[in-house]
């Protein structure tokens, strides 16, 4: 199954158009709760469940998880939000199906249950929990009961992962289709638990007309390096860095690792001799000589940032990059140092570049935007004319053409000194070898992350560089 993620409305269309094909909408919700009936089977403790259900189709879902478990013998009871008869649609369809025990919704619905089937709300979440649902949810926490969601823990906004209200801690959630961006997006993403998605008979061909513009991140097959390749063919990075003349280090070292042919690391006069000798593969120079060492051609992308300073000096290299018509990673520095004047930056921005802000450096560029981190992100690079990387656990990777992929595999671990960095010089690298900035920045996140897992508890920087030489890297 491919990884695009479809927005609340994109699925509606998905729904619309499987229906408008001929397959009636009850067809789908059977097919929905079976799906979550399975997983409720394989994932509650064998006791009563307690299935609490909705006004709309969520609910409707629920009610034929609810029917499909009892007919495997499992005890169950229904707990509806609102009253039966003014169920609409699909939704009266499987309630009128259930003849099995059915309660108002309360907390005292879930006397006796040991596992929930959580079919509040779905995509039609439009306002945050109250009244019935709201104190029925507080009460699973409270009693510690296991709960599978039927498409997202209810309370959970489906475009934004944002909790509206107390959306329980799921140990499942079964979706339908493709995920959507609140599954993938924090805080949601850590109340679905395992995430299953079912298909549910929802043609892929819907797809061609909906263009889903949002992916979940993964990492690409890197292709081995060719048998004839020589290093003037495997791209040359230059790495712009400053005083702080070990951030640039690992960008270049990063940037090696990940295959460019040949990397130079230009720093300040004076912080030269600290760096002789540490790494004799990288190729260092003067940063003042910035402009000869752009008039080779070969030196076809830029890292600028790491441990530059971000002063004036940092500017003007950076105007010195973008006028040679490099493309380049902006990080750290190189994105602080435009904090008086973001317009001035954003002028001399092209899709080729690639800002890589954490949430700091891009409230000094862009200021408060609002919405989700996919929705700021967007809006950033809409704005600014560049790919914008905003780091951070749910790290998002937009395009100005408002492409977006959200990264979900990166462990906590990542948040340590100079991880910053080796990514700057990943994404780095991948310029260099002829990827585009879009696809260079989300391989990066990607197989940053990758680096971090096999790296493992306790990784400092330095170790993901080692992590990069595993053969599972690679894989
Ligand atoms: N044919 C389809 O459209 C399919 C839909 N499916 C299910 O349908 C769901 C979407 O169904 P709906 O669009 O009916 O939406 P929901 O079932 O998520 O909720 C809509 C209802 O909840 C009410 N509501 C929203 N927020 C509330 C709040 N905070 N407090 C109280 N009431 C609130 C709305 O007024 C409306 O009555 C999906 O999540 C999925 O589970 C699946 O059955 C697959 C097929
Ligand atoms: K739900």
């Amino acid at each position: 199954m491919s990884d695009e993620l479809l927005t609340v409305a994109e699925m509606a269309r998905a729904d619309a158009l499987t229906i408008a094909a001929g397959t009636p909408g009850v067809t789908l919700m059977e097919a929905a709760g079976w799906a979550v009936a399975r997983i409720a089977a394989a994932t509650l403790p064998r006791a009563r469940v307690a299935v609490l259900c909705g006004p709309g189709n969520n609910g409707g879902d629920g009610f034929v998880a609810a029917r499909l478990l009892a007919r495997r013998g499992w005890p169950v009871r229904v707990a509806l939000l609102g009253e039966r008869d003014r169920l609409k649609g699909d939704a009266a369809l499987a309630a009128a199906r259930w003849t099995g025990p059915l309660v108002p919704l309360a907390p005292e619905a879930l006397d006796g249950c040991g596992g929930v089937i959580d079919a509040l709300f779905g995509a039609g979440l439009s306002r945050p929990l109250d009244g019935a649902a709201a104190a029925t949810l507080t009460e699973v926490a409270r009693r510690r009961l296991p709960v599978v969601a039927v498409d997202v823990p209810s309370g959970v906004a489906g475009d934004s992962g944002a909790v509206l209200g107390p959306a329980p801690d799921c140990v499942a959630t079964v979706t339908f289709f493709r995920k959507k961006p609140g599954h993938c997006l924090l805080p949601g993403r850590i109340k679905c638990g395992a995430i299953t998605v079912a298909a549910i008979g929802i043609p892929a061909t819907v797809l061609d007309q909906i263009r889903p513009l949002a992916a979940e991140n993964h990492a690409p097959a890197l292709p081995a390096p060719a048998l004839d390749g020589h290093k003037f063919r495997r791209g040359h990075l230059l790495v712009v860095g400053g005083p702080m003349a070990g951030a640039g280090r690992l960008a270049a070292l990063a940037g090696r690792r990940i295959g460019a042919g040949l990397v130079t690391l230009a720093v300040p006069d004076d912080a030269l001799p600290a760096l002789r000798g540490a790494e004799p593969g990288t190729i260092l120079a003067r940063r003042d000589q910035l402009a000869a060492l752009l008039a080779d051609p070969r030196r076809n992308a830029v890292v600028i940032g790491p441990g530059a300073g971000s002063d004036a000096a940092t500017r003007a290299d950076l105007r010195t990059v973008l006028a040679a018509g490099r493309p380049a990673v902006l990080d750290a520095d190189a994105l602080t140092c435009w904090r008086d004047d973001p317009a001035a930056l954003f002028a001399a921005l092209s899709p080729a570049q690639v800002l890589t802000p954490h949430d700091g450096e891009f409230a000094a560029l862009f200021g408060a935007v609002a919405g989700s981190r996919l929705d700021r992100a967007r809006a950033a690079a809409a704005r600014s004319g560049a790919v914008v990387l905003l780091k951070g656990p749910d790290t998002v990777i937009a395009a100005p053409d408002g492409r977006a992929r959200i990264n979900t595999d990166a462990p906590p671990d990542l948040a340590t000194a100079g991880s910053g960095d080796v990514l700057a010089g990943l994404i780095g690298g991948l310029l260099a070898q002829g990827w585009d900035a879009f696809a260079a920045a989300a391989a990066g996140a990607a197989l940053h992350g990758r680096a971090g897992r096999i790296a493992g508890r306790g990784l400092i920087a330095e170790d993901l560089l080692t992590a990069m030489q595993k053969p599972s890297f690679f894989a």
